[in-house]
């Protein structure tokens, strides 16, 4: 009787305390919808966005860069990577629209997403990842193969929280860019990228100056304080000396990578060989009857 009192109390305790959990989620719940559209209706590049028919808020970001750097002063054709939902591509769209370079029968607006994007008029796209070189092979085959003017790259992975796997993987989204840039990019043309807070500044400048003459780092207004993205703006690529840093380091890759196949055949044909060796067969146990020969 004791015994089973005692375990009515522990179930109903245990109960009250499912019931405690259940409305403390719910409540946390309701906190995080209720702060998130309150921060929405805040927001007021969100709301701007959406008078001025942007897809996302990010536009105004691009548009700050610009009121700084004038980055679209002389340009035909822009590749917009990592760009879904569009707003940047909708920015590239109206500036080259403003300088009547759109609408033309000729691709000018190239822009790459993992996602599929929903169309935009005067842009083609590439459902594609930005680090595999076949979405390289397919930018340029939009462009008939002709040099794009600016590249701008707004990419950031799918946070998983652990900061460094987050800078890792955006900083592979910048090398990628970087590479494209070398390979697509017309001289003295224009790079915009989103970097990490936190990445090292020194390191990305002194890399970037490489290829660029001029590097600047900026957050504009639009992109919230609390945020940990930046831009870095390169202005006039010099590919001279930095198609031939590229192709000097495919050229070794290609030879690290030649040899890492040859590496692993040899170790294949030895497990090979290892598993074919003829082991003599060897009986045990009472022998006295058993004649070898
Ligand atoms: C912040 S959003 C870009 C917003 C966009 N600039 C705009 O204004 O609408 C980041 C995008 O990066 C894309 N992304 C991340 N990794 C990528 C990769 N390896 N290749 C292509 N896109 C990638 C994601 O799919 C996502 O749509």
């Amino acid at each position: 009787m004791f015994l089973y009192n005692q375990i009515s109390i522990i179930n109903l305790w245990a109960n009250s305390q499912k019931t405690k959990d259940i409305l403390q989620y719910t409540y946390y719940l309701y906190i995080y919808q209720y702060k998130s559209i309150f921060h929405h209706i805040q927001d007021i590049y969100y709301r701007k966005a959406k008078e001025d028919q942007f897809r996302a808020r990010s536009a105004y970001k691009l548009l700050q860069i610009d009121d700084s750097f004038q980055i679209f002063r002389q340009v035909e054709r822009a590749i917009d990577l990592c760009a879904a939902p569009g707003s940047w591509s909708q920015v590239l769209v109206k500036k080259l629209t403003e300088k009547n370079y759109l609408p033309s029968e000729s691709c000018r607006i190239v822009s790459v997403d993992l996602q599929e994007m929903a169309p935009l008029d005067h842009v083609t796209q590439i459902q594609g990842d930005i680090t595999k070189k076949t979405t390289v092979d397919e930018i340029l085959k939009k462009f008939n193969y002709q040099r794009a003017d600016i590249i701008v790259c707004d990419g950031a992975p799918d946070v998983t929280g652990f900061h460094d796997i987050d800078y890792y993987i955006q900083s592979q989204l910048i090398v990628a860019a970087l590479n494209i840039c070398l390979m697509t990019l017309r001289d003295n043309g224009i790079f915009v990228a989103k970097i990490f807070k936190g990445s090292d500044i020194k390191l990305l400048y002194s890399q970037f100056k490489l290829f660029f003459n001029q590097v600047y780092f900026m957050k504009p207004k639009s992109s919230r304080a609390s945020s940990v993205e930046y831009f870095i703006i390169c202005l006039q690529y010099t590919p001279k000396i930095s198609t031939l840093n590229f192709h000097l380091y495919t050229f070794l890759k290609e030879i690290e990578q030649a040899e890492k196949q040859k590496q692993q055949e040899i170790i294949d044909q030895e497990t090979e060989k290892e598993q074919l060796k003829y082991y003599k067969f060897i009986t045990c146990g009472d022998l006295s009857g058993f004649d070898e020969n």
